[in-house]
């Protein structure tokens, strides 16, 4: 993959769940097609290694000294989390990113050749109610205060030194508990905020210059329509207002991406949490990955169609690489 210009976009459809093959078995086939054209494209058969293999030159960016974001966008319970972080056994990017800097041949030790010192430094925030939360604070309930974004950091939020891939692991894990995750109509373990993973990389030579890169990796929380999430029930405001909040800050993700491909000069990064603190690392001389990620299944056919459409606004791509898709 050449990795020249700005938006990359990989579609993931993931496998049927067993409780959803049956209700699968009597869908009508649709018969009107819709191509689009992306980068890449997994079906279900796809493994995680497979998803890996293709956004590792991006990982790779970002060692190299790229401002380097790589996002998963879809419907609630369309396989987001799985693919950025996974389970155990199965792992997803983010924990694959952490593996291919600090394991065996590590990245690190490359980096550090020739009396260079590499720092490496770990934010964990995530974005619920258009409210920004560290999850690496130590504090009790501290991951529950809304920070303040001046510019495009989150004041005050901590920027944790990491030497070792356990590290990371461990701090990762702890704060994927903190996050906030409900059930839905759709998703019994359903994220209800962005979770945002950055990793910040300053190679200092002996002369005293600084190479600096840095990797986002944010598993976004579902667009959903309010009818499907069940949040226009009396007696579930939170659910509505969570559900209103998400689809309003992806859909200022969508507008800001729409104008840097226009070459827009107002571009209204500060509409929303998300795109304030995304704002290096998208556009300019950024390298960006979004996996949308589909439910294979007829009865989410609309918001497939709807995650698809946003995915073709920022994939732009020449006709020569056009996948087709239909649903
Ligand atoms: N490629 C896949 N292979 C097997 N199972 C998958 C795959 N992708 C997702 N799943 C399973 O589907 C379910 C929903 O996936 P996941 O929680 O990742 O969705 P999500 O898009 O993050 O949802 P939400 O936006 O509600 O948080 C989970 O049980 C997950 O394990």
């Amino acid at each position: 993959m050449v990795l020249i210009g700005s938006i990359r976009v990989f579609v993931r459809v993931r496998p049927a769940l067993p409780e959803e093959l049956a209700a699968s078995i009597n869908e009508e086939k649709r018969r009107k097609k819709w191509s689009f054209g992306f980068d890449n494209l997994f079906d279900p058969s796809h493994s995680q290694e497979d998803v890996w293999e293709a956004a590792e030159p991006l990982v790779q960016c970002a060692i190299d000294g790229h401002n380097t974001t790589l996002f998963a966008y879809g419907q609630t319970g369309s396989g987001k989390t799985h693919t950025m972080l996974g389970d155990s056994g199965n792992e997803g990017i983010i924990y694959r990113s952490i593996r291919k800097l600090f394991g065996a041949k590590t990245q690190i030790e490359e980096l550090s050749k020739g009396g260079k010192i590499v720092s490496l430094s770990v934010e964990l925030l995530e974005i619920y109610n258009e409210q920004v939360r560290d999850l690496l604070s130590t504090k009790a309930g501290g991951h529950e205060t809304s920070l303040k974004i001046s510019g495009n950091k989150a004041v005050g939020s901590i920027n944790q030194p990491v030497t070792n891939e356990a590290g990371v692991f461990k701090i990762l894990q702890r704060a994927q508990k903190l996050r906030t995750v409900k059930a839905t109509s759709s998703n019994a373990t359903s994220s209800r905020s962005h979770f945002l993973f950055t990793i910040d990389f300053c190679v200092t030579s002996e002369d005293g210059t600084k190479q600096v890169g840095k990797l986002n990796v944010c598993d976004l929380a579902g667009s959903e329509r309010l009818s499907k999430s069940g949040a226009n029930v009396t007696g579930r405001g939170a659910l509505l207002k969570e559900t209103q909040n998400i689809n309003l800050s992806l859909s200022n993700l969508s507008n800001v991406i729409e104008k840097l491909q226009n070459g827009d000069k107002n571009v209204p990064y500060r509409d929303s949490k998300l795109t304030m603190l995304l704002q290096n690392s998208l556009g300019g001389n950024s390298k960006t990955l979004c996996i949308v990620c589909a439910n294979p299944l007829q009865t989410h056919f609309h918001e497939t169609l709807c995650s698809l459409r946003f995915a073709a606004k920022i994939n732009k791509v020449d006709l020569k690489s056009v996948q087709n898709f239909s649903a």
